[in-house]
């Protein structure tokens, strides 16, 4: 492997005897893994568990997999892994997702809340924002909120408000480098300062976000002791009600993964009352919660809760306790549930990845190959007769999405944008 000019200096000064192993390391392949949601209603035997890891797996999963499209299982390398599990979230925190695109933290935060509470899963990039959405989505999440919005804006609305705030800041990515060698072409010897100092700039507006008694958790994926260690000893010097109680940093030479550093900051501060934030409030019309309230009766066991607001004609559902977002940008308003049309409402894709088979009513079960027929956008034929309007298509046992049977047909809803041909 090329590296960029004083890169292996720097390392054969910071590591001294290692580093011939540390060297050696780029010669193997980048490790690939993968986790178990659990948020998920049917599971699966999956092999080769990564120690100490609560839902990891070493291997790859296909893409085109029943278990990726139905949001079972999250691509993500094992050492970066380690974040959400050092951060684990418990179920009814508010919990901030500063630098979230593609997901693989916020996905993983999500596995330990189990869908209560508040994630706010931000991302300051409008094109990573949207697949971070669709990651959010095939998760099955029902208590996110996606935002698309810069530190500075954030911490204007969230004062002194989350629990748990995660940091995985944008770094000089050297803990990349095997795995993507592209992401050296920006490396300099200066380029990990250069970073720190937007890093800072990060941070600062995290702070100002973390309620009293809370946690920070930053991390990076470079080795580099300025983004590193040194902005952590920065953090410790400039707020002194933090104490460090967790630090962590993965080596290639030394586990199976690839590079991560992650530090736990928690608040001392007394935990008092934080300011009350303007809550969230519903926003639909009288004919637009009869359609609602029809569609919900007539095809879900459960009644769902939270703040229900109409934009356009689009349905979304927030967790309870959402505090009004004002002029946030909003990439997505909690759990999109779906869209009025004239005198009905059509269930979303979002929703149907969301309910666990027992919160409705009917269920059409996919085999493979109807899997692959229906992922590719094709009606399916030959129902049963008894099965009629809308229904939550099954595959693996898990929900991927809503359709609508009629004359023995499923009429297909899947996604254009996200259809494929196995
Ligand atoms: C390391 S990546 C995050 C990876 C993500 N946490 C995951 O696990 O999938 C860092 C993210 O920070 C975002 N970012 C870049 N500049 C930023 C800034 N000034 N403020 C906040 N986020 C920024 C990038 O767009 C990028 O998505």
């Amino acid at each position: 492997m090329e590296f960029p000019a004083g890169f292996l200096e720097k390392y054969e000064g910071i590591l001294g005897e290692e580093f011939p192993a540390f060297k050696a390391s780029f010669d193997q392949p980048a490790e690939s893994a993968y986790r178990v949601n659990p948020l998920k209603a049917k599971t699966a035997d999956f092999p080769d568990a990564i120690p100490n890891s609560r839902l990891g797996h070493y291997g790859k999963v296909s893409g085109k997999s029943i278990a990726h499209a139905t949001g079972l299982v999250y691509s993500q390398e094992p050492a970066a892994q380690a974040v959400a599990e050092l951060a684990a979230p418990r179920p009814g925190m508010r919990v901030l997702d500063l630098c979230a695109a593609p997901g693989g933290k916020s996905t993983h935060l999500l596995s330990f809340m189990e869908n209560e509470g508040l994630l706010i899963s931000n991302e300051i990039s409008g094109k990573r924002s949207k697949i971070l959405v669709e990651n959010i989505e095939r998760f099955g999440a029902k208590n996110t909120v996606v935002l698309n919005e810069s530190p500075e804006r954030l911490s204007k609305v969230f004062p002194d408000y989350f629990d748990l705030i995660v940091i995985d800041a944008p770094c000089s990515g050297e803990g990349m480098f095997r795995k993507d060698p592209d992401a050296m072409q920006y490396w300099t010897p200066d380029y990990p300062l250069e970073c720190s100092i937007l890093q800072k700039e990060i941070l600062e507006e995290a702070m100002k976000m973390l309620a009293p008694a809370g946690s920070l958790v930053y991390s990076t994926c470079t080795w580099a002791p300025e983004e590193d260690e040194l902005m952590t000893s920065w953090l410790l010097e400039q707020y002194p009600s933090l104490e460090k109680t967790a630090e962590t940093k993965c080596w290639p030479h030394l586990q199976r993964g690839e590079g991560q550093y992650l530090a736990r900051l928690k608040d001392r501060r007394e935990k008092d009352d934080r300011p009350k934030l303007k809550a969230a409030k519903s926003n639909w019309n009288k004919g637009q919660k009869e359609l609602w309230q029809a569609f919900e009766k007539e095809a879900l066991t459960v009644q769902l809760h939270g703040v229900y607001q109409v934009f356009g004609d689009q349905l979304y559902l927030l967790p309870e306790a959402t505090p009004d977002l004002g002029r946030l940008r909003i990439a997505r308003n909690g759990l999109h549930l779906g869209t009025f049309k004239k005198n009905r409402f059509e269930p979303s894709f979002a929703l149907g990845l969301a309910l666990r088979p027992d919160e409705v009513k009917q269920h059409v079960s996919l085999n493979e190959s109807d899997f692959a027929r229906y992922v590719a956008g094709e009606a399916l034929p030959g129902q049963e007769a008894t099965v009629k309007g809308w229904v939550q298509v099954l595959s693996e046992g898990n929900g991927l999405g809503f359709a609508k049977v009629a004359n023995q047909t499923l009429k297909n809803y899947y996604p254009k944008g996200l259809r494929f041909y196995i």
